[in-house]
């Protein structure tokens, strides 16, 4: 693992350390690039690949989505096998382990009552004479929750998508998670029919998104698209939106743990190997003021790494992006921490609830040693979809108003209108828009 020093590199080349690429500009490994210009015919980045799948899907619509799904899920598919059956839910209930069904069930619970308190009221407001002004708060008619599914199931992330979506009142909810064999985690499956899911459609990756996006002939086109996924979904969202909204770019997993010398070292390499397993593309980074708990942690991190089954993701994300900064001073990590706008902040210090005011940049924010990430991942109520790539800095978690949209409501009285319309004239006649005036000039005389 990588440590540095900031009283030994600079402030400025620490701040570049942690300022993310563009996901555009993501580089993919040689091994994955390798394959892909086998697959492919050519070579390409990440996003040339993505533009060329949306591209085509939108263009060819499912037969498209079959090409892709064969050349890169290697599943074969007609357009009748898209959509899980009734027979496919009957086999998952069979072979589902209750014990889990039940923590599932539990979640579930935990994610609706926390989304609950989210909810916004529609609203109106009396003014002067009798006009009203208001917003409504309206639900989407439908919408597609993508679920990742390539190396790892993810019925978490069902909950996290579907029950703030049901909270919200959508019309129409249709999920796609990628095909292992052409099957699906019977979880994914049982989460997603008890959180109200109507279709589910077994694609993956930017074929799934395009597919959403644009409509094809069986899949229905939506007006919104949630859920996280690799660079290849990342990338395809951030493609297709603008024909269709989507709730962030929410891509390879992070975490960005601040700890001072109170932190316990194993602690902190656990949780930063928690997000490292989710994908080589993962980020794990601590800062500190603690020189020695750097190295404690580094070594830890060395050695938990080794008893994982996943491993082999882990260690190439920490290779590619595992980074231990020594600070001069806990402002300084702060400042730093920002800079990164990691989706996951973890605050291990003796009194994380007063480096909170600090805290400018992040998807979701963990206090204290009993606070570890994989509690927000699963079961605390908050949700686990959450901006990455530096997207923090503008975009924020995922909630119930992803969901919805705010219509404004105008009625005014024909008094109520005369008194401002001098105004609404004089505004719209600067503007050079006579036909405006008009509309305000005509209910006037007509006093
Ligand atoms: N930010 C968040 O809120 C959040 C939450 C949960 C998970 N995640 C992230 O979701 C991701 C899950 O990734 P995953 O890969 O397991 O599942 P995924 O479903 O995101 O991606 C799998 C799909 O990617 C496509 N794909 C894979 N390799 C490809 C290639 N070489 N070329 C073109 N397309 C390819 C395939 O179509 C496949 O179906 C991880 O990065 C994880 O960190 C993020
Ligand atoms: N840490 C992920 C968000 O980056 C969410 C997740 C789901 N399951 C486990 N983890
Ligand atoms: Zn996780």
């Amino acid at each position: 693992m990588k440590i540095v020093k900031a009283s030994e590199v600079g402030e400025y080349a620490i701040e570049k350390m942690l300022t993310k690429a563009s996901f555009d500009e993501v580089e993919l490994s040689p091994k994955i690039r390798e394959a892909n210009k086998k697959t492919f015919g050519r070579d390409m980045t990440a996003a040339e690949l993505v533009r060329q799948i949306v591209g085509d899907v939108r263009r060819e619509g499912d037969a498209a989505v079959i090409r892709y799904t064969h050349l890169i899920d290697r599943v074969d598919y007609k357009p009748e096998d898209f959509l899980v059956t009734e027979a496919e839910y009957e086999a998952a209930e069979k072979a589902a382990d209750p014990a889990v069904v039940e923590s599932l069930r539990k979640a579930a619970e935990n994610v609706r009552r926390y989304h609950q308190e989210q909810k916004p009221n529609s609203w109106m407001t009396y003014r002067e004479k009798g006009s009203i002004l208001g917003q409504s708060i309206i639900p989407l008619d439908r919408v597609g929750i993508y679920v990742p599914g390539g190396t790892a199931a993810y019925p978490s992330s069902v909950i996290m998508n579907a029950v703030p979506a049901s909270v919200a009142g959508v019309g129409e909810i249709i999920m796609m998670v990628p095909p292992k064999n052409g099957k699906i985690n019977p979880y994914v499956l049982i989460a997603a029919r008890a959180a109200g899911v109507k279709k589910i459609y077994k694609i993956g990756g930017a074929q799934a998104i395009a597919a959403m996006a644009f409509g094809t002939e069986t899949i229905p086109r939506v007006d919104k698209i949630t859920g996280p996924g690799n660079i290849f979904v990342t990338l395809a969202k951030k493609e297709v939106y603008g024909h269709v909204d989507i709730d962030m770019l929410a891509g390879p997993s992070e975490i960005l743990i601040v700890a001072d010398k109170t932190a316990d070292p194993v602690y902190t390499a656990a949780d930063m190997l928690s997000q490292a397993e989710h994908d080589p593309l993962a980020s794990s980074i601590v800062i500190t003021d603690d020189a020695e708990l750097a190295e404690k942690v580094a070594k830890e991190a060395e050695k938990q790494l080794a008893a994982l089954p996943r491993r082999e993701i882990a260690q190439a994300s920490i290779d590619r992006n595992g980074l231990i900064v020594v600070a001069d001073d806990m402002m300084q990590a702060m400042r730093f921490a920002n800079v990164s706008a990691p989706e996951h902040m973890e605050l291990l210090t003796a009194q994380p609830f007063q480096l909170l005011p600090y805290v400018r940049h992040a998807g979701a924010v963990f206090l204290g040693a009993y606070s570890p990430e994989p509690l927000g991942d699963y079961f605390a109520g908050p949700n686990h979809v959450l901006p990455t790539g530096g997207t923090a800095r503008y975009y924020s978690v995922l909630n119930v108003e992803t969901f919805m949209k705010r219509t404004s409501i105008i009625s005014y009285t024909q008094p109520a209108l005369s008194d401002v319309s001098e105004d609404i004239i004089r505004l719209a006649e600067t503007e050079g828009l006579q036909a405006h005036a008009n509309a305000i000039r005509i209910r006037r005389e007509q006093k």
